[in-house]
């Protein structure tokens, strides 16, 4: 039960065309976003959050990074406005890191790296019936990603580095219930906004992407305790550190990256 693809130099990014084909399509992320040659687009409203009634459920290691699932069943946390023609729902979040702070963001800024990268990962129930069924459709995706620098300790994240050391290990799950991501998120949601495509296989090219401009900070420490996962089950030998988990930003091929004010 090996892992079909992984951040490795054998099973990692350079390689994924090899099963993924889609690897190499018009609408791949990341992407490294050029804030100047982004276009304003007044018509682009705030993102709208509903969390209040969100409902985390579990917390776990599925190999590739750390996910907080969410009870989907029904609109009690969705996003929408910006750029979006329905609200989507909340499916899970999860990070991206480094394994040293100069990098571990999946998208760039200008071509700058930040340490780690939220994505807060919804699906459009209004058109499509479950997520598997969004994420292959071209409008059933948004994803909402938060740029993580390090600076002052972030004062809601310990939440989660705290119970990271039970999911040490691919395929641990632990309990994780009443978890409300808007505390992870800055005070402002100004954005950029393009058309692109899961970063991890299958890549399906069904997201709308919406990255906030601000980063939130948390601390070396806090940053360091994702890096105590691991890639590998426990009933392997092997400990391979979690860390260097992102794809490196994807050739733009003519998009356009619409900015909010
Ligand atoms: N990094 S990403 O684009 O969010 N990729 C994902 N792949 C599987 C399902 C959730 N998200
Ligand atoms: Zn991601």
């Amino acid at each position: 039960t090996g892992n079909p693809w992984g951040y490795g130099k054998q099973d990692g990014p350079s390689v994924w065309h090899k099963n993924y084909p889609v690897a190499e399509g018009d609408r791949q992320s990341p992407i490294d976003i050029v804030p100047h040659q982004a276009s304003h687009d007044p018509s682009l409203g705030p993102i709208v959050l509903n969390y209040d009634k969100c409902t985390s459920i579990k917390i776990a290691n599925n190999g590739h990074s750390v996910v907080v699932e969410f009870e989907d069943s029904d609109d009690r946390s969705v996003i929408q406005g910006g750029p979006l023609g329905n609200p989507y729902r909340l499916k899970q979040f999860h990070f991206h890191w480094g394994g040293k702070d100069c990098h571990g963001s999946e998208h760039t800024v200008a071509g700058n790296s930040y340490a780690s990268e939220l994505h807060l990962v919804h699906w459009n129930a209004v058109k499509y019936k479950t997520f598997e069924e969004a994420a292959t459709a071209p409008d059933g995706l948004a994803v909402l990603g938060i740029f993580l620098e390090t600076g002052d300790n972030h004062r809601w994240l310990h939440t989660i580095t705290d119970v990271l050391y039970t999911v040490k290990f691919k395929g641990s799950v632990t309990d994780f219930k009443g978890f409300n991501p808007k505390c992870l998120l800055p005070s402002s949601l100004h954005y950029w906004t393009y058309l692109g495509s899961l970063t991890t296989p299958p890549l399906y090219e069904s997201v709308t992407w919406i990255i906030v401009k601000d980063p939130i900070i948390v601390s070396e420490k806090q940053l360091g305790k994702f890096r105590t996962l691991v890639f590998t089950g426990e009933e392997e030998d092997q400990r391979t550190r979690m860390e260097n988990n992102f794809r490196p930003p994807q050739p733009l091929k003519g998009r356009k990256v619409r900015s909010s004010n």
